[in-house]
Order: C-alpha cells, then structure tokens, then sequence
C-alpha cells in the first residue's frame, strides 16, 4: 500500500520555453505528490511534458511559475548552489544510457556521488562496492562501462542512484536503451531496491511494462496530469488488466 506521507509536492507549476510567438509551454498547471516509498510512473504522448515534470520537480529546470515542497521546503525559491547540494545528497537520478563514465571503473561511478559530497575516497568506494553487490555486480568493481552488458551498466547507474541514500530515485526512460527481458530485469531490480533503501521512485516511460512495475501511475497531456491509476497489487506487476488499459 501506498504510505501516506508526501515527500515531494508540485503546486501549480507551469513551464513555458522561449517567449512570444515561439512560446512552448511544457507545463500548464501542474499539481501532484509523490509520497514517501512509492513508485510513481509518468505517461503520457511525446512532447506532453513528461521529462519537463521531471526535471521540475528534481530541481534540474525551474519553473516558470508554482512551487515544488521538498520536506517543508520550496526548492524553486531556493539558491542555485542550495539546490545542486540538494540534488546530490536527496535525489539520486538514472538515465536512458550514457550517464556513466566510460574510463571510470563500475565501483567508482557508483561512488562518484559521494566522492562529490566529500567523503574520502576509500569510504566512498567501500560502500558503492556493498551497494553493487546488492544489485547482483558482486566481482565487477573494477569493469569500465564499455566492458559490461546494457543491463549490467543500467545497474551501475541505479547503485550510482541510490549510494547516498537519497529520498527520491529519478528516472528518465530508464529502459529505453535495452531489449525488453533486460528492460524487465533492470525495472525489477530499481522498484525492490529503491523501496529496500526507503526511497520513492519516480519513473518517466512511454512503456507500460515498465509504469506495471509501479505502484501508481499519473498520465499527462498537454501539460497537464490528465489522469491516475493506482496499481491493484504492489507486490507484483499490476495486473494484466491495467495493461490493457494502459494500452
Ligand atoms: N529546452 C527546451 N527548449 C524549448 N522547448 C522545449 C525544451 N524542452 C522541452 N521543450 C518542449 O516542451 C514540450 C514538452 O517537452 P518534454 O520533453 O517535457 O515532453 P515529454 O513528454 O517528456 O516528451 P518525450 O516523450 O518526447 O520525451 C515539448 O513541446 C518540447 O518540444
């Protein structure tokens, strides 16, 4: 079941890009919650402001308008610098691909976070080494990204996520770049370690095989949350019939 304590809340947001005749707006009035512990799956068509949501309420994009209550606290009133140690040391983040780098090997991604917010490297790297072997990288500290599956990097990168104990997982289509059975694999290991580690989970996709493994799911357009489902049954996958739906 879905804990009732809202972590992250966006009221009334909107988001306009450029200006005049060229606006865009991404956002046209958006309110939401994330609570604590859930996995909360963000669909919508190309273009319906899913990432821009994203980025909002992960303090990567400000608003043009609205807040976004992190704790207690508006983080869109917050100073850039406020903000980015926020980011690292609350929020943790997986991407489509491309988020490690490629000369650095498995375990020091995984600690860069820390090794970001201070902590000696040898600490650091103790414990992204725990964090990998959790995940099922036991032996593969020392592989660089380019000599690992598809599937085995995405791990690294949810490790990376999750190292500093953050209280929300972000993730951008964090399936988009692997085949389906390793897309399954990856979405099973991020929803049961993020909820091990007590962290919400906020997922972007266009994929509802991947919004199944969430416990709720909002859908956007045109800016806007146009509708929410709530997965029957946290444990598994929702069922078959909200596949269907979704389809
Ligand atoms: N940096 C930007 N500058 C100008 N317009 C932008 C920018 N980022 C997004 N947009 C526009 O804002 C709207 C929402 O984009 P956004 O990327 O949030 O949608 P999305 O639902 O995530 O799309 P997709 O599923 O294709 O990734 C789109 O019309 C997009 O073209």
């Amino acid at each position: 079941m879905q804990t009732a304590q809202p972590v992250l809340t966006a009221r009334a947001l909107t988001k306009v890009y450029g200006s005049d005749a060229t606006a865009t707006h991404a956002l046209a009035g958006v309110d939401t919650t994330v609570f604590a512990g859930e996995s909360l799956a963000v669909m919508g068509p190309s273009g319906s402001g899913k990432t821009t949501l994203l980025h909002c309420l992960a303090g990567i994009v400000r608003p043009t308008s609205g807040a976004v209550m992190w704790r207690g606290t508006d983080i869109v009133a917050m100073r850039d610098a406020q903000r980015t140690a926020l980011r690292r040391t609350d929020f943790g983040f997986v991407f489509q691909s491309g988020q490690l780098l490629p000369e650095l090997p498995a375990v020091e991604n995984a600690a860069l976070p820390l090794m970001l917010a201070g902590m000696p490297r040898a600490e650091a790297t103790a414990r992204a080494s725990d964090v990998l072997a959790r995940l099922g990288l036991a032996g593969m500290d020392d592989r660089r990204p380019g000599e690992m599956s598809g599937g085995q990097a995405q791990r690294v990168a949810i490790a990376r996520a999750l190292v500093g104990s953050p209280g929300v997982v972000f993730a951008d289509e964090p399936t988009g770049a692997l085949d389906q059975s390793t897309g399954t694999e990856v979405m099973s290991i991020l929803t049961s370690a993020a909820e091990a580690a007590g962290a919400a989970l906020v997922v972007v996709t266009h994929d509802p095989g991947v919004a199944r493994w969430c416990s709720r799911t909002i859908t956007m357009r045109d800016g806007r949350v146009s509708g929410e489902f709530l997965a029957p049954d946290r444990s598994t996958p929702a069922s078959a019939a909200q596949t269907e739906d979704a389809r």
